[in-house]
């Protein structure tokens, strides 16, 4: 929430591109404990784990991560509940549902299938209720949607081979179910260019690339994306502020960065938001959008980023409409969509400019 209620209605219905969402960063601690009960799963003893005693104190500890890895281990038990194409469903439904409400007019949302198969349960099954989640959304809100197949880098390499080969070979990338590619996890550990291989398949398919790189790791995780993975976007990339040189590339070869400021602040890759690479962003021409990564677990979805980042920086309108624009342009969508969304970010523009 903004403390100006004229700039709060204006960010609340600014028409917004996500780029950077988890679908299983969407699950609720309630929904969490809805799922275990009915699927049968066990979670965490509460009288060892006091945390996972009740949806409050979950959200309390949630509060207090004191890193990328600690939020993940809650994240992996989190998406443990998961288990049928109706909670796959539902999970991606609830997403819609806020996005929309947050004026978000195009998604792309990150899924990890490596995980849900390391459990039993089938590829087919997580893609099906995503995808029954997205189409819901296109339907009733009119969004377009993508999904983004996340390798995660604590896991082998090879049983990401194994998913990518089997997205491949169901024509999951020619017939648009899954529209690219990215990588996620633990960042400072894991080999940089450990999906060397399957990003190079991915280039030469034409698959769209993208890449966690810098949240936690120096610039040279960024640099290592670039190179080893021909990535298209970056995820994160706020560690760009520690390589000059690496910033004019950026801006040079307009790689748009997906920057997601309260994740940064409540995974202590920052203390305040003010210290997020805003303005700084702004002023050298890096192109970036703002995202929630995972907002069930940072205590807010796209419009309470963007609300933040007002607070921190009072950006002006030029300001937001670069974002905007460049949100768009960003997007891996049809030039026809882009151009329709432009223009609803410059009818929004007029109107309240002219309120
Ligand atoms: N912020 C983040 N960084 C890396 N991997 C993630 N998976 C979910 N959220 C993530
Ligand atoms: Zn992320």
């Amino acid at each position: 929430m903004c403390n100006d209620s004229k700039i709060h209605g204006f960010l609340e219905k600014l028409p917004k591109c996500e780029h950077h969402v988890h679908l299983e960063g969407c699950l609720t601690p309630e929904l969490m404990f809805t799922l275990a009960a009915r699927n049968g799963i066990k979670l965490p003893d509460p009288e060892t784990r006091p945390e996972f005693s009740s949806a409050e104190s979950l959200y309390t500890r949630y509060e207090n991560f004191t890193s990328l890895d600690d939020f993940l281990s809650y994240y992996f038990i989190g998406m443990s509940v998961l288990k049928q194409q109706d909670d796959y469903e539902a999970l991606a439904w609830e997403y819609f549902q806020k996005a929309n409400a947050d004026g978000v007019h195009h998604a792309e949302v990150f899924f990890d299938p490596q995980e849900h198969i390391n459990r039993g349960v089938l590829y087919d099954t997580v893609v099906s209720g995503f995808t029954a989640g997205c189409r819901r959304a296109e339907k009733e809100y009119g969004m377009t949607t993508k999904l983004i197949l996340c390798f995660v880098k604590h896991l082998p390499a090879s049983d990401a081979s194994k998913v990518f080969d089997l997205a491949v070979e169901r024509g999951d990338f020619d017939s648009g179910v899954v529209h690219g590619i990215g990588a996620s996890s633990s960042e400072v550990g894991p080999p940089k260019d450990m999906f060397k291989e399957i990003y190079a398949t991915a280039h030469s398919k034409g698959i769209q690339r993208t890449a966690h790189a810098g949240e936690e790791g120096d610039p040279s995780y960024i640099s290592a994306a670039l190179d080893a993975y021909k990535s298209q976007r970056i995820d994160h990339g706020i560690r760009l502020i520690d390589s000059p040189s690496l910033m004019e590339r950026i801006v040079k070869d307009e790689i748009l960065l997906t920057v997601c400021p309260v994740s940064n602040v409540k995974l202590r890759c920052f203390d305040h938001i003010s210290q997020v690479p805003i303005r700084r962003f702004l002023d050298a021409g890096v192109k970036f959008s703002i995202n929630s990564d995972d907002p069930a677990y940072f205590g807010g979805f796209i419009l309470h980023n963007y609300c933040a980042v007002q607070e921190a920086f009072g950006l002006s309108i030029a300001d937001w409409r670069l974002i905007a624009l460049n949100s768009i342009e960003g997007s891996w969508i049809e030039q026809e969509r882009k151009l329709e969304l432009l223009k609803l970010v410059d009818e929004h523009i007029d109107k309240h400019l002219a309120d």
